[in-house]
């Protein structure tokens, strides 16, 4: 999946009086020209704080949100323009699992019937095959076969997170999208929940977007990481790079603010400080220079892109891009929103 210069914003409702006044309208910049690439068979981790826009990119490479502008591509194909059969299908092969599968799950249906209902709408079985693919999929995700007959309210948290990936993989997909899939879960089922999907990306050749805040889980469970911050993503790397020398101010300070990760590995660099600004009023430049200890001048003046890094990975910040204006990492003025 290659997804190049998306952009999404949301409107902000305004007065009628605002509007009357000719005030402005407003809109929450959510995605500010996200580039990222999905390979094949990787698990890819998405963090950032909350607000970043994470669910926001999810749900525009679902279609669930067309973006204003910029590109998906999967497999060589255009997403944002798929209609009708060809996104159905698109949307078959890369699923969406969300954190609460039981708003989704008819309370009145079994999981049998969940199951065999996506069997049937989607023409994967015949009914004769049903049944066994049934008790197939209950299998894979580590339900007892007897979870056919039972109501989705009979299940624990974690249970009925498995029966929302069995409901996926049902669809047979390449590729699946995780938001925040067990942040509603107690520790030690998280464990279980992410152990179940390391298992199935490595047993099906899944493709797996892991979007999560807690570093932790994104650390145990993914090949590369993409951090975003305020609607961009501004590191993506592979996870030992990443949570082992990470290069970006914001990253290291996102790191040096998880108290349970391994000590040997943490940053000097300073916690987070002060407030994430307003995704309506998103400082100019790059937009953590707000928060940034190492800030000069050109940050507050030009967006630095996205850049390969020598050692691998790519990182958006003026302290590793070339200079082009008079302006140098060594003019250590802080500037100011
Ligand atoms: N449907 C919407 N309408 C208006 N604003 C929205 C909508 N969805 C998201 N936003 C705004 O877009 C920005 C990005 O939100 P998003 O939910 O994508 O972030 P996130 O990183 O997933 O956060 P969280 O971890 O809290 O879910 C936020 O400022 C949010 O308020």
């Amino acid at each position: 999946m290659q997804v190049r210069g998306l952009t999404k914003t949301f409107p902000v409702a305004t007065s009628l009086l605002e509007r009357w006044r000719g005030g402005p309208r407003r809109a929450v910049q959510a995605l500010t020209d996200v580039h990222l690439s999905v390979r094949r068979g990787e698990t890819l981790g998405i963090v950032g704080e909350s607000g970043c826009g994470k669910s926001t990119l999810a749900r525009c490479l679902v279609r669930l949100y067309d973006p204003d502008e910029g590109s998906v591509r999967y497999g060589g194909e255009e997403v944002t323009a798929l209609r009708g059969a060809a996104l159905r299908a698109y949307n078959r092969r890369v699923q969406m699992i969300f954190q609460d599968p039981y708003s989704s799950l008819n309370p009145r249906m079994s999981v049998g019937q969940v199951l065999r209902e996506a069997l049937s709408v989607h023409r994967m079985r015949p009914p004769a095959e049903q049944e066994a693919r049934v008790q197939e999929l209950l299998t894979l995700v580590g339900l007892p076969q007897s979870a056919a007959g039972r109501l989705p309210h009979e299940f624990s948290g974690g249970q009925r997170q498995r029966i929302g990936i069995a409901r996926a993989l049902a669809l047979e997909p390449e590729c699946l999208i995780a938001d925040e899939l067990v942040s509603a879960l107690d520790v030690s089922v998280q464990a279980q929940v992410v152990n179940l999907l390391l298992e199935l990306q490595e047993r099906l050749d899944l493709t797996v977007l892991f979007v999560a805040h807690d570093l932790r889980l994104v650390q145990h469970l993914s090949h590369r990481v993409a951090v975003m911050y305020l609607g961009r993503v501004v590191e993506v790397a592979d996870t030992a790079q990443v949570f082992g020398a990470p290069r970006h101010p914001y990253t290291q300070a996102l790191l040096a603010a998880a108290p349970s990760l391994d000590p040997a590995r943490r940053t000097a660099a300073p916690a987070l400080q002060g407030e994430l600004p307003s995704p309506l009023n998103i400082p100019s430049g790059c937009a953590f220079r707000t928060r940034c200890p190492q800030a000069f001048a050109r940050c507050a003046e030009e967006r630095p892109a996205l850049q390969p890094l020598p050692e691998g990975g790519e990182v958006a910040c003026h302290l590793y891009s070339p200079v082009t204006s008079g302006a140098a990492p060594g003019q250590l003025d802080k500037v100011t929103p």
